[in-house]
């Protein structure tokens, strides 16, 4: 990918033949986990048509950790967190500079494969999106097919129960594997969505504002699935649920794009410091509801 001085026009990268392997380091269908990974962002800029929204963003979200990017609308979080995983790129209109680095490797390197970064850096997004027509097994296993990864029969079952397992889904739905994934209701829906995520081996895996169309209760077994994920992948969190930051994350960044400026992070750092005793005066505001 570019560096911090030049621009660069993402064009939409074709994925390869499903025998080219991967080279972001994620493992194979019933291999042992991949180490635990650090994405870092350094020197993001974005820009929508002629419009500028992030300006110089840099991040580091270590490996393990739960980084929640917090901020007010428009501030480009989303788009922040679409960048990671190559997923600004979609948009016709939309360019950008600096580097996305998962462990040290450039996940804009022109030699990889589009579809090996969205394997490693997955994606859960703010309405659950499974297949609804089909099963609850096959929504789990449609990144396999996807991605063109083979798998025995007896490994894929056991990537059902497992991933299901630490979506938290597994008891609820071991009894009908086979009926439709969208006769869930939306919390089972997310964590469907969230096992489907899993069963590709991300070693990231974004979530943006995964609990804002579920209720009180489905927020809370997301969150506690999240805090049970970290240990085996590094998550970056959306969220406008300030309480949710709070009980889910290890650290924070505070976005702002004020009077219609490029989004920048104003702050970013440990979450118990960033609630408690905040450096600047915005992201003290921000956190404790006075805006935004
Ligand atoms: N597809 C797009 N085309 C043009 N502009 C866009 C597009 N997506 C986002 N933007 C603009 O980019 C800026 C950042 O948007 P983004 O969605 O990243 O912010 P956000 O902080 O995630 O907001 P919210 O919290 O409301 O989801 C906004 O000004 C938005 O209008």
């Amino acid at each position: 990918m570019s560096t911090t001085d030049d621009t660069t026009v993402l064009p939409a990268v074709p994925a390869g033949p499903p025998e080219t392997p991967a080279p972001l380091g994620q493992a194979a269908p019933g291999a042992p986990l991949a180490p635990l990974a650090e994405l870092q962002a350094r020197e993001i800029t974005a820009w929508f048509g002629e419009r500028k929204v992030l300006d110089r963003v840099s991040l580091t979200m270590p490996a393990g950790g739960i980084t929640a990017l917090i901020g007010p609308s428009g501030c480009g979080k989303s788009t922040f967190l679409r960048i990671l995983n190559r997923m600004h790129e979609l948009v016709p209109s939309a360019r950008l500079a600096g580097e996305v680095l998962l462990d040290g490797q450039d996940v804009y390197d022109p030699d990889r494969r589009l579809i090996d970064a969205r394997r490693a850096i997955g994606m859960v997004f703010q309405k659950p999106n499974p297949f609804p027509a089909m099963s609850i097994r096959e929504n789990v296993l449609a990144g396999l097919r996807l991605t063109g990864t083979r798998a025995s029969r007896a490994t894929k079952e056991e990537l059902v129960e497992s991933c299901l397992t630490k979506a938290g889904l597994w008891t609820e739905v071991r009894d009908r594997l086979d009926a439709p994934g969208g006769g869930l209701s939306g919390g089972q829906q997310q964590r469907l969505c969230i096992a489907r995520s899993l069963a590709v081996k991300p070693r990231v895996l974004l979530m943006d504002e995964p609990c804002s169309a579920l209720d009180p209760t489905s927020t809370r077994v997301i969150e506690e699935t999240m805090l049970e994920l970290a240990r085996e992948v590094t998550i970056v969190i959306v969220t406008h649920n300030m309480q949710q930051a709070a009980r889910v994350s290890t650290q924070c960044a505070f976005f702002l794009a004020s009077h219609g400026t490029p989004g920048v992070i104003v702050e970013h750092g440990d979450t118990g410091a960033m609630f408690s005793a905040p450096r600047d005066q915005r992201t003290s505001d921000y956190v404790n509801g006075r805006f935004g």
